[in-house]
């Protein structure tokens, strides 16, 4: 199958520091790939490049080149082109300060959607593939500041999802949540993967055992291990993932 994303020899620089060093990864389509590693590896800043959000710090520097679907992603593709195709969910959930329709329909209205019907439409596919329909359909108008924290972060889900994106990145997307509400956005991202490819950032490797079908382990900003998960956490072929998943460092 062809990938979704190529990266070759990517080097990203935050002024004189060097966060990624010759990173070279095919992540497939439709398969959710889990990135670990210590903290300060860089997994979040090679999350970010995938949708050139390190465009918006003004230190970073890249080299090398990321495809998505065979197209350069930072020469073929128009940016803003390039985040509705590639959609993110951050660590803490933030909902918009407005109601629960309103912040499921703002991205299409701001693709210029106006038909209230076709809102309608793409708030509620939105919310059911989210799996949070049921649980807010009856205060669609009431503000999503109100939601809980696991139902504000499948309203973030929601949101992306009514862009209609090809993949979605996902930074550390339960951590700020109990275990009941981290098991729903597992079990989402399961369901997710049918439509979308999608690539996360874990601090929990029991979770990325748990939910991914590949896993790159990152340490000081080299892609040290990529592999299907299952050969990660029970045969790496490194020392130091080795060293990592049992846990002797990190
Ligand atoms: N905007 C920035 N300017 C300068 N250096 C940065 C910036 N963002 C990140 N860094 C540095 O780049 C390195 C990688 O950071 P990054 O946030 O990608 O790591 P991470 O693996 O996601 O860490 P964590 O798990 O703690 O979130 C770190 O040394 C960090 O201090």
């Amino acid at each position: 199958m062809k990938p979704k994303f190529s990266v070759s020899d990517l080097n990203l620089f935050y002024g004189n520091f060097q966060a990624l060093h010759q990173i070279n990864i095919e992540i497939p389509s439709n398969q959710v790939t889990a990135l670990i590693g210590p903290s300060g590896c860089g997994k979040s800043t090679f999350l970010r490049t995938l949708n050139r959000m390190n465009d918006l710090v003004d230190t970073a520097k890249i080299t090398g080149e990321i495809q998505l679907d065979g197209e350069n992603i930072y020469s073929d593709i128009d940016v803003m082109k390039l985040r509705t195709r590639v959609g993110m969910v951050f660590q803490k959930p933030n909902p918009f300060p407005m109601s629960i329709y309103d912040n499921i329909a703002y991205g299409p209205r701001c693709q210029g959607v106006k038909d209230k019907n076709r809102l309608d439409e793409i708030v509620e596919k939105s919310l059911r593939g989210a799996a949070l329909w049921d649980e807010v359909k009856d205060r669609l108008n009431k503000s999503a500041m109100g939601l809980s924290g696991g139902q504000q972060q499948r309203l973030c889900i929601a949101r992306a999802i009514a862009m209609e994106p090809e993949v979605i990145l996902m930074d550390e997307p339960t951590s700020a949540l109990d275990p009941i509400a981290t098991k729903k956005v597992e079990e989402l991202m399961e369901q997710l993967k049918e439509k979308y490819t999608i690539v996360i950032v874990t601090h929990s490797m029991q979770q990325a055992a748990r939910i991914s079908d590949k896993t790159a382990f990152f340490l000081m900003g080299e892609l040290i291990e990529f592999d299907d998960t299952n050969k990660v956490f029970t045969n790496p072929q490194d020392k130091r993932t080795e060293d990592y998943i049992t846990g002797r460092f990190g």
